[in-house]
């Protein structure tokens, strides 16, 4: 069966939703007729949802914003429908504006006060408080009328965004609402992909209401969901007459005797990416351990930085992973910087630095920044949340944005990092400020480029947190880069391909069996 086409993969932040809005207006379309065709859908999805849970019973939350008019208009086609449909609204209804007012004027039903609805009988509830225009922490009747309708646990149908969360960052400040589905319109936001917002979604509807692509041409989105539609005309293609130096020679540093283990993982996935020929790069004191578990994968020794500098003299050596269990010492840096320093222009070199490489520097990014920009090299920077806050924790002139509570990462803060500065704006203030490809890594995988586009993938199962999984994914993008993919979209696709792996592996996944998946995955991609 042929796999589905993407959906649409360009998010727009509320402000490029305005401004799609704007210039469909300016087009002729009148601003009701897009809150009509919302609410329609609105309605529509909220019919579909009963199908499944039953009853007929609607309470539907309405708030001061336009948010609200797409509330008031789905109100009135469910109650044409023949549903008991029952309005509260948030602020005076009679202070409404705009289109917001008409489709509140339109609706023949009873208005209540949102502390009048009764939630005990209502079989769903559709949440129209706050949208696109949602833009502080949920306080008094509002953080109070989300809290209850969490705590009385109907299955909730949110419109556009679950209310309380920003459409541009997925964060919410003191609550919001945890919906069963959001439908939303024209094309998704940041906050539909990024967590916390993701989860607060449930199942999300991308639903059309009359705004044509071709608004995308003026507002020239630069935040894509991390789908093939992404990178797949930059994946690499095997050629019939093409041989092996042709799909680039991958370079994978291992570390000491006792930590051996993540550079195999990378240079296996590197492998099976399709890197032409994968060799690792081992201590003397650790070749015999690497030799015992090595076949396809090749082996040559180097302990010093100038030993790196020999081997790098041999330019068919494209590609270089560095980091994973290397070691956080002085010679990390040493050797990164005779990585950094070995590509030229007619030397073309690609690198992912991972793991310790980014330890080694921290808290002197700007050292690894000024040694990125003055080398020829491309190169991909892999940072967990806790590696992130590390390597960018000292303040400067330029520093990308790092919270205050992300210099001190705890063991909350990995698991959700400080809402203020987004995961997506904090990627890519840092993949400008140190001109490298930055893979800001997590449930909500954001990969940005220095020239501002950035990705945030939405596929990747928790299995996936597990030892060694960021060694894979390391070396997935190495294999993508040594067959010449584009920076981002090799790292776009590495992120992509690590998700689906772990998908289809499902339960009790190690990371020893990302790599043995790939040629499943491949052949999906293939043929979708
Ligand atoms: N293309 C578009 O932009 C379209 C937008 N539509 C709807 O319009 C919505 C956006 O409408 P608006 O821009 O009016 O914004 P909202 O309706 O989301 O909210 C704006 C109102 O909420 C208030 N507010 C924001 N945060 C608050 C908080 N924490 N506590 C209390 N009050 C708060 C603001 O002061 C303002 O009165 C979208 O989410 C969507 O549902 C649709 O009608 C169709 C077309
Ligand atoms: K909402």
């Amino acid at each position: 069966m042929p796999t589905p086409p993407d959906p649409p993969i360009e998010l727009l932040t509320p402000s490029e939703m305005g401004r799609a809005d704007a210039l469909t207006i300016a087009g002729g379309v009148p601003g009701y007729a897009l809150m009509l065709k919302a609410g329609q859908n609105v309605a529509d999805a909220a019919l579909d949802l009963l199908r499944e849970t039953g009853g007929d019973k609607i309470a539907i939350f309405c708030g001061p914003g336009n948010n609200g008019g797409d509330g008031y208009v789905a109100a009135r086609f469910l109650r044409e429908a023949g549903l008991q449909v029952a309005v509260g609204a948030l602020g005076d209804p009679r202070f409404l504006r705009g289109d917001a007012k008409q489709a509140f004027q339109d609706w023949p039903g009873e208005t209540r006060a949102v502390e009048e609805i009764d939630l005990g009988v209502a079989d769903l509830v559709i949440d129209a408080l706050f949208g696109a225009g949602f833009s502080r922490p949920l306080e008094g009747r509002a953080l109070q009328t989300v809290e209850r309708i969490n705590a009385a646990g109907n299955p909730v149908l949110a419109v556009d965004v679950p209310s309380g969360v920003d459409g541009a960052t997925g964060a919410m400040g003191s609550a919001c609402v945890r919906a069963k589905k959001t439908v939303t319109f024209f094309r998704q936001k940041p906050g539909h992909a990024l967590l916390p917002g993701r989860a607060a979604c449930g199942d999300v509807l991308l639903t059309q209401i009359g705004i044509e692509s071709a608004v995308l041409t003026d507002i020239a989105p630069k935040t894509f969901l991390n789908l093939p539609s992404l990178w797949r005309e930059h994946l690499p293609r095997l050629q019939i007459e093409g041989h092996k130096y042709a799909r680039g020679h991958l370079l994978v540093a291992s570390g000491p005797m006792t930590r051996t283990g993540a550079a195999r993982l990378a240079a296996r996935a590197g492998l099976r990416a399709g890197a032409g020929l994968v060799t690792l790069v081992s201590p003397t004191e650790a070749l015999a351990v690497n030799a015992a578990h090595l076949t396809a994968i090749m082996l040559r020794a180097a302990d010093s930085a100038d030993d790196w500098r020999d081997l790098l003299a041999d330019r068919r050596f494209s590609v270089c992973v560095f980091g994973p269990a290397f070691g956080t010492g002085r010679k990390t840096v040493e050797i990164a910087e005779v990585l950094l320093a070995a590509a030229e222009e007619d030397r073309p070199l690609a690198l992912v630095l991972d793991a310790d490489a980014l330890t080694a520097f921290a808290p002197d990014w700007e050292v690894l920044a000024q040694r990125i920009k003055a080398s020829a090299a491309r190169v991909v920077l892999t940072p967990h949340e806790g590696e992130f806050s590390r390597l960018f924790s000292k303040k400067a002139e330029t520093a990308p944005p790092v919270s205050p509570s992300e210099r001190a990462p705890s063991h909350e803060s990995l698991a959700q990092p400080a809402d203020f500065t987004s995961k997506l704006d904090r990627a890519r203030a840092a993949a400008e400020a140190v001109g490298a490809v930055i893979v800001l890594k997590g449930a909500d995988t954001v990969v940005a480029s220095p020239d501002g586009r950035a990705s945030i993938a939405a596929n990747a199962p928790p299995t996936l947190a597990t030892a060694g999984s960021g060694d894979v994914l390391a070396g997935l993008i190495g294999g993508l880069l040594a067959q010449n993919m584009p920076s981002f979209e090799a790292a776009a696709c590495a992120v992509w391909l690590h998700g689906e792996a772990g998908n289809l592996f499902g339960p009790g996944l190690i990371a020893e069996d990302l790599p043995d998946l790939l040629p499943k995955v491949l052949a999906g991609l293939a043929r979708s």
